[in-house]
């Protein structure tokens, strides 16, 4: 066939792709009528991972998953933004990796409020100012964030879905000679994490590691200062027009992030693999046996628990804590429901949710 029959073929499929995409959103339109009729949630994270595993069993090829699944998140975040606009607050600046975690989520046509802090993420969510907030809750290398775990616990939002992204790295600067950067910014962590290519393609020479607020930021000031160098996510590099020297310098290529998309009064139907978040203030939690019957609780109804955290309770000069839970499973199911029927004053549910992993 010729290029032009070629592209004749696509237009012809395209004609009838638009056809049916707006078939598709005349559906959504009602379904978002219905809802606002019912006063219900549009964000509907496990219908749209039922969407996306029947889509993932019929395909075959030569489509790969992950682009499947990144077109339907934007027919997804498409779909949404008709049912009602909804404007999602996330970690900033511009280009960081919670940017990229939101996107991954709400695709590209979602209104973005990037934040200063994750503190100013929970109030743009809690004031209603953004419909949802996107936080970093942990890195498989460097633990939890804890400013993440208070928060939940100090405020009352609620856990919709979580999204996980691995985290490179890309060394960029406007310098062709390394024998020139002085100075080389980013977090204090992205250089931890690079430690093996820093140690390797600096060793002798005189740049400055200097820690900045984020990786973006860091990706600003190698573009505003000729001699310096950023250690920052490959769309911050790109947002701000510094040439990429490197990508992927992690020492590790296993590192990934995990995020927590927060909403008020969100609630999921189960979708069959769910995970769910506790908070729990045991009473006399130091007392011989009090928290390993707790998690008895669990483990005797074969609910399988993937996370404990402890956090200081700050209630005067002890040494006292509240704990942070996730096990797998949806607070409707019969066995957790019991537990949560038990606890009523001590333990708190901040969702249950899509697992993805
Ligand atoms: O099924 C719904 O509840 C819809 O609003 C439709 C739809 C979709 O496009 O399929 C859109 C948004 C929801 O997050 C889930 C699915």
């Amino acid at each position: 066939m010729t290029l032009q029959n070629l592209r004749d073929q696509i237009d012809s499929l395209d004609d009838q792709l638009l056809q049916l995409l707006n078939q598709r959103m005349n559906f959504v339109r009602q379904v978002g009528e219905l809802k606002r009729s019912t006063n219900s949630i549009i964000y509907r994270p496990e219908r749209e991972r039922q969407i996306l595993d029947r889509m993932n069993a019929l395909n075959g090829g030569p489509l790969s998953e992950s682009a499947l699944e990144a077109i339907f998140l934007e027919i997804f975040a498409a779909a949404r933004n008709m049912e009602l606009p909804e404007r999602v607050a996330f970690l900033g600046p511009e280009g960081s990796f919670t940017h990229q975690a939101a996107e991954s989520r709400f695709g590209a046509v979602s209104a973005y409020m990037a934040q200063p802090t994750i503190r100013s993420v929970f109030e743009s969510v809690e004031t209603g100012r953004a419909r949802f907030g996107v936080v970093p809750i942990e890195n498989n290398q460097e633990g939890v964030v804890n400013e993440t775990i208070d928060l939940l616990n100090e405020k009352n939002l609620m856990i919709a879905a979580e999204a996980e992204i691995a985290v490179h790295f890309t060394f960029a600067t406007q310098t062709d000679n390394l024998a020139d950067i002085t100075h080389i910014y980013s977090k204090d962590i992205a250089f931890r994490q690079c430690s093996k290519f820093l140690n390797d393609s600096f060793d002798g020479l005189q740049a400055e590691m200097v820690p900045v607020e984020s990786t973006s930021k860091a990706a600003k000031m190698a573009a505003q200062q000729p001699r310096t160098a950023a250690i920052c996510s490959h769309i911050a590099a790109k947002l701000f027009g510094v040439p990429v020297l490197f990508d992927n310098i992690e020492d590790s290529n296993l590192n990934r992030t995990r995020f927590l998309l927060l909403a008020k009064d969100f609630r999921n139907e189960p979708s069959g693999r769910d995970k769910t978040t506790l908070i729990a203030r045991l009473q006399n939690s130091n007392s011989p046996g009090v928290l390993a019957e707790f998690l008895q609780e669990f483990n005797a109804r074969g609910i399988n628990l993937t996370k404990i955290e402890s956090r200081p309770l700050r209630e005067g000069a002890t040494f006292r804590y509240w704990f942070l839970l996730e096990c797998e499973g949806h607070a409707d199911d019969p066995a957790l429901q019991e537990i949560l029927n038990h606890h009523t004053a001590d333990v708190k549910w901040l969702g249950s949710y899509v697992r993805v992993s």
